[in-house]
């Protein structure tokens, strides 16, 4: 039922929903690749749409920027809406020059600097992973459509501006592809309330070289990391 967050109806989200921070690229992923798209929450335009791909049922919805915001729409849509699949489909940063700008990377596991992993099991380090299930189908669906992903860790900061930029280094040493805001809080919730829970982020800015897209083109122009994670749910 309806939450302070969100004011859709009882049952108006599919089981599977596409997640980006950004509630417009929500808005563009419902009016170019769903069918019979409808909005069905639009609280703090934090906009979300239910339609179908390919005949399947599946929604999409925003979930703001960082931990904090986007927990609250996770582990509502799950628990009051039933969602059991969600997949995060954000933009990040590479902390290397070997991952590149565009390059498609898949979180299999999710470092972090916040705390809310730790809060929700009792002090103890949690490990942040993705459901195996929806991994395998996104690296298949992206083997499908002959394009090369990236898989492995992220680190969700909770600061995009970070006082500690050396941090970015220590990273790439340890593997680390990029920096979000959000994988490590949805594997946390996800764990928690008992779904299913996947990141595919489009790299939107190289941090070491300094290079990096306009907001317009993280907002429009992720067709491939979409149709791959379309094509993965259905498969
Ligand atoms: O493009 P989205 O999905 O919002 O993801 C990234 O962009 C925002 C920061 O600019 C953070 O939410 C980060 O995780
Ligand atoms: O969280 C993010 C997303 C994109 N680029 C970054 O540097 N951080």
């Amino acid at each position: 039922m309806a939450t302070p967050h969100i004011n859709a109806a009882d049952g108006a989200f599919a089981e599977t929903i596409l997640m980006p921070g950004d509630p417009l690229r929500a808005k563009y992923i419902a009016e170019n690749f769903f069918e019979n798209a409808e909005e069905v929450t639009n609280v703090r335009n934090m906009l979300g749409y239910t339609g179908t791909y390919k005949g399947m049922r599946i929604s999409t919805m925003g979930s703001g920027m960082g931990i904090p915001s986007a927990s609250i729409y996770y582990k509502e849509l799950i628990t009051e809406y039933g969602v059991k699949n969600i997949i995060r489909v954000g933009s990040c940063g590479a902390v290397s020059t070997d991952v590149k700008l565009r390059d498609i990377v898949i979180a299999q596991g999710a470092c972090t600097d916040s705390n809310v992993n730790r809060i929700r099991f009792r002090g103890y380090d949690f490990a942040a992973i993705a459901d195996f299930g929806l991994l395998e189908k996104a690296v298949n669906a992206a083997r499908a459509h002959k394009l090369s992903v990236r898989v492995g860790n992220l680190f969700s900061a909770d600061l995009f501006y970070t006082p500690e930029p050396e941090m970015f280094e220590v990273m790439a040493k340890h593997g680390v592809l990029g920096v979000d805001m959000e994988a490590a809080g949805l594997y946390g919730v996800a764990a928690e309330f008992g779904a299913k829970a996947l990141t595919i982020c489009t790299v939107s800015d190289v941090i070491p070289s300094g290079e990096k897209m306009s907001s317009d083109d993280r907002q429009n122009s992720f067709n491939e990391m979409i149709e791959i994670t379309l094509d993965s749910v259905i498969a």
